[in-house]
């Protein structure tokens, strides 16, 4: 048979599980997962290869209304990715109430065939299922829709394998050993960015970006050094926390991600610096990779 290989969206409202099911679909941790929505920021390539096939795979920013230039980018890398797609997976999370309309909008500028994945099933009973299943196929006529727990049950060879037969006939994209278009340093941002995520309330993870300012690959050791931005200095104050605390804890955690997934010793060190209102300052989120 010959060679298969495509670009396959996963878009949906924030929360819905999408990075949860890219990892899992991968196999590696590629995108970042915590409980508060909006955790993912730009759009990351997870790439799934045989000698069969390639599928690149988009984990998108939830779909949310704008209220900043960082939305505002945000919602630009999924419309990109949604133009770019062969096959679009469009994720809902079985109980939550949303009105997909904002969802359903930006399909319409893709020719893309859908599949509806309706997840968190393992939070739900097959009554639901059934209904929300008949649901989407009267509401999107979709080429399928698959009720998953991306969490619970991350068996997703089923799934895959229906992708794969959804894919162009085409030569990879991407080398065949790439899991990601992403690179060391984007990863290591992340890793601080979740801990961010998790170790603070309310605002402060929406108001924080990460930037590495060095990595220094040594024999044994990676070297890296961070800046962790804020928009306020009340808010500095409360992420390095009383002597440092909190501080701590995140370069704790971070570090420790860090190791497993580069499988080296870690010497991490982080700076706090404010930037007022960065988030809808058009130069520094270009500095900041995101994209107009
Ligand atoms: N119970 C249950 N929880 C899930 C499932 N899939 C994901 N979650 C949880 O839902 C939360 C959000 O998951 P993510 O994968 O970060 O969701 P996302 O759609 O990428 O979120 P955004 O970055 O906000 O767009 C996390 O706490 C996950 O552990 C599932 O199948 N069942």
């Amino acid at each position: 048979m010959s060679h298969r290989a495509g670009f396959v969206s996963i878009i949906g409202k924030p929360n819905a599980g999408k990075s949860t099911l890219m990892n899992a679909l991968v196999g590696e941790k590629m995108s970042i997962i915590t409980p508060k929505a909006q955790t993912t920021r730009h759009r990351i390539l997870g790439i799934v290869n045989t000698d069969d096939y390639q599928v690149v795979f988009s984990d998108t920013p939830g779909i949310i209304k704008p209220h900043y230039a960082l939305h505002e980018s945000m919602m630009h890398q999924v419309q990109g990715s949604i133009v770019d797609a062969d096959l679009i997976l469009l994720m809902t999370d079985i109980n939550e109430q949303h009105e997909e309309e904002d969802v359903m909008r930006r399909l319409e500028s893709s020719l893309a065939p859908v599949v509806v994945l309706i997840n968190k099933i393992d939070q739900s009973d097959p009554e639901t299922v059934k209904q929300k299943v008949d649901y989407w196929n009267e509401k999107l006529k979709p080429l399928a829709v698959f009720a998953i727990s991306a969490l619970k049950f991350p068996n997703t060879q089923h799934l895959l394998e229906f992708i794969v037969e959804q894919m162009p006939e085409h030569p990879a994209y991407y080398e065949k050993d790439a899991l990601t278009d992403r690179n060391d340093r984007f990863f290591a941002s992340e890793m601080i960015r979740e801990q961010v995520f998790k170790q603070y309330k309310k605002e402060i993870p929406y108001s924080t970006e990460v930037v590495i300012t060095a990595f220094k690959e040594e024999e044994n050791i990676y070297r890296i050094s961070a800046e962790i931005i804020v928009e306020r200095e009340s808010q500095k104050n409360i992420i390095i926390g009383q002597g440092g605390s909190m501080l701590k804890i995140v370069g704790t955690y971070a570090r420790r991600s860090m190791e497993e997934f580069y499988q080296k010793k870690i010497f991490l060190e982080m700076f706090v610096k404010v930037i007022d209102d960065w988030r809808s300052k058009k130069n520094y989120l270009k500095k900041f990779g995101y994209e107009d």
